[in-house]
């Protein structure tokens, strides 16, 4: 457990001097001194970073029970896969595969407001529409709070508790003591939040030349005689054999270094390098917020500097509690009525869905409702929604959900073909599939075969897809807020090996989509992990591999491009269609989409004139590759009966059941 989860500290206040001038104070602070308004102009960039920092501040009001984290997460063992590859996975892919029995009482709320009553003053106008809006809705009776901050994504809990302020001035009584505290809390924790807004605008602001002037940036810290000094190397060991920094050294010296890093050739100590600094920056970040040095010196190079100590901040909190409509079964406005009588205060998530809703507090477990138990909803966070957008099931078609436990995004496709069509839902892991099927029950999927095959047996398994989605197994970097154990679980082998697996299912889900569907041949990929080795690297592999693929928007609409190089490696050009989605940025887990369109091979491709294989040593035979010119994919009932027979043997030997010798087409 690192510095932050045991001090349960404030944020660390990046670039915060011990006496600021008002120019570091940051606008805010410097007006108080003042006492005139400033004449500098406010930029965006601090807005920006005001209303991310409100966001993260919002969020600290969910408490992070480990109770709502278990009943969000189905991690465990996939017995059946090679030991290599054994609990490497993230499986936290959030959806429930259990009714979910966390307490939403125990959540920090501000007062005790009436719910939000009408379920027709929330923004629902979209849910009757088959595609996702994309012009704001002009006129309405009653606009929510999401509709006026358009560019959110997620609102955040902040975007109601105003009213806390206007109670100030009543008598403290027995009734209102608790909600009055709470309030103060609530409301030191936005200064905090709005404190470190403004130091890190202040701090953007300097590095704008524009704010530079002729200004010596080092004057005011040595005017005040407290220059950084950076440790070296041996203080460094005294330190460490002493048990390690005071929780405020670090917190210091981590916006000390970020400080510098901004900055470096203005404000390093003489004889200093870079280097020293960001070292000494990410093993501070390493034990103030618990990860293994690997991991925290992977994450921050994701990001600029700054931009790093949000992400990491961000991993602290907990993400929106959201739900999924199930359109099988009800819409959402019913939905979102029959909730709000039961005591939920929820609203839209915004409008880039139109099934899913934010709930920010509830007085009934929201995992154990009638309408849960019903069907009516999936507990699905709001990221998972995206792959589903990206891959557009159309009606009648026949997809393949190749990762697909507990079943979240299995279901959402499921309803978005309307219950025709066939989606095959696989997971490796046969334990998983259980809550795959029995969420597929309760949501009412009746266009639902569930299977458990190593994804790499497709497209031998069966082939022909319209869209195929790989939810990849993955490292879970961008879930940590939920799974804090991957800050220390995960090495450098385990990355190899999880990249080297998504690869070869990439190809093996790329190959088992029919390139002549008429309405269809797409793939997409997605993982809940911010890495490029999982996400970027393992595109660009596709793409090298499968000169007959290449990517496409994903239709999303918001969300980071990918990489198109990183760290001395260079991508395919088009990489950058690819979507990268933060908790710092989107107030989502970590997430990552591709969409890919396969086409026909062609020729030149098919004969193997360029290069299309694998590399040699990798494990996927894909020879009867679905997408090739010749090879219609069709159900093949002698092809298949080697297949029926081993699954039936497996089967067996599960139950612990005598298992009959194989037979000469199983052996083939
Ligand atoms: C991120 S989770 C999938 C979450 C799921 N798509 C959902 O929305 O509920 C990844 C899944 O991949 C499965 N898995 C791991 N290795 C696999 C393989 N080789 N083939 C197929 N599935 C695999 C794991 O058992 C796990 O359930």
């Amino acid at each position: 457990m690192g510095h932050r989860a045991k001090n349960k500290q404030p944020p660390p206040k990046p670039l915060e001097d011990p006496k600021p001038s008002p120019k570091k104070l940051g606008k805010r602070k410097a007006e108080a001194i003042e006492d005139k308004p400033s004449s500098r102009p406010v930029k965006k960039a601090k807005d920006q970073v005001k209303s991310k920092t409100k966001g993260t501040e919002k969020k600290s009001k969910s408490k992070s029970k480990k109770q709502d984290a278990d009943a969000w997460e189905d991690v465990e063992d996939d017995i059946d896969l090679k030991a290599q590859t054994k609990s490497l996975f993230k499986d936290s892919d959030d959806e429930d595969d259990e009714a979910f029995t966390g307490n939403l009482d125990e959540f920090e709320f501000d007062d005790d407001e009436p719910l939000r009553g009408d379920a027709q003053n929330f923004d629902f106008d979209s849910d009757d529409e088959d595609e996702i809006p994309t012009q704001p809705i002009a006129s309405r009776v009653k606009k929510s709070k999401q509709a006026e901050r358009p560019t959110k994504i997620i609102p955040t809990a902040s975007d109601n508790s105003d009213s806390d302020e206007d109670s100030d001035d009543e008598p403290i009584t027995m009734a209102n003591m608790e909600a009055k505290s709470k309030a103060l809390e609530a409301r030191a924790a936005k200064e905090t939040a709005l404190d470190l807004a403004e130091v890190q605008a202040a701090a953007e602001m300097e590095d704008d030349e524009d704010f530079d002037m002729d200004e010596d940036d080092d004057g005011d810290m040595e005017a005040e005689g407290e220059v950084f000094h950076l440790p070296t190397a041996e203080e460094r060991e005294t330190e460490k054999n002493a048990g390690g920094p005071d929780v405020h050294i670090v917190q210091r010296r981590m916006r000390e270094c970020t400080r510098v890093l901004q900055k470096f050739t203005k404000r390093a100590e003489p004889g200093r390098s870079r280097t020293e600094y960001t070292e000494q920056l990410i093993l501070d970040i390493a034990s103030y917020y618990g990860y293994n040095e690997f991991l925290a010196e992977k994450l921050f190079q994701l990001f600029p500097v700054a931009e790093a100590i949000e992400f990491f901040e961000a991993n602290e909190v907990p993400r929106p509690v959201t739900i999924r409509t199930n359109t099988l079964r009800t819409r959402r406005r019913d939905l979102a009525q029959a909730l709000i009588n039961r005591g939920v205060n929820l609203e839209p998530i915004g409008k880039w869905t139109n099934v899913g809703l934010q709930v920010f507090e509830s007085s009934v477990p929201i995992g154990a409702t009638p309408e849960y138990l019903a069907g009516h909803y999936m507990l699905q966070a709001a990221s998972s929604f995206l792959p589903v957008i990206a891959l557009a099931p159309q009606p009648g078609e026949r997809v393949l959900d190749m990762a697909s436990a507990p079943g979240g995004k299995t279901t959402h496709i499921a309803a978005l073909l309307q219950n025709t069509g066939v989606v095959f839902a696989n997971d490796a892991n046969k334990a998983r599939t259980k809550s795959l099927s029995a969420n597929v029950h309760r949501l009412g999927c009746n266009n639902v075969v569930v299977c458990s095959y190593d994804g790499r047996e497709f497209p031998k398994v069966m082939g022909g897809f319209d869209r195929v989605l790989l939810d990849a197994p993955c490292s879970g970097t961008g879930v940590i807020s939920k799974d804090s154990s991957v800050k220390v679980n995960k090495s450098e082998r385990d990355f190899t090996l999880l990249s080297h697996l998504q690869k070869q299912l990439i190809l093996c889900a790329l190959d088992s989509v029919s390139p002549e569907s008429k309405t269809g041949s797409y793939v997409v990929y997605s993982t809940c992990s911010v890495t490029v080795d999982e996400n970027e690297a393992v595109v660009d592999y596709a793409l090298r591999k499968r000169p007959n693929v290449h990517l496409v928007e994903t239709g999303i609409g918001f969300g980071v491009e990918g990489y198109t190089s990183y760290r001395g490696k260079t991508f395919d050009k088009s990489v950058h269609l690819t979507r990268r989605f933060y908790p710092h940025v989107h107030n989502m887990d970590g997430f990552f989409v591709a969409k890919f369109k396969v086409e026909k091979r062609t020729k030149k491709v098919a004969s193997g004139e360029k290069d299309s294989g694998l590399e040699s040593g990798e494990m996927v035979e894909n020879d009867n590759g679905g997408n090739g010119e010749a090879e219609k994919v069709e159900f093949d009932d002698e092809e298949d009966r080697p297949y029926l027979e081993e699954s039936k043997r497996r089967y067996l030997k599960s139950k612990g059941l005598r298992v009959p010798p194989r037979t000469a087409s199983a052996k083939a």
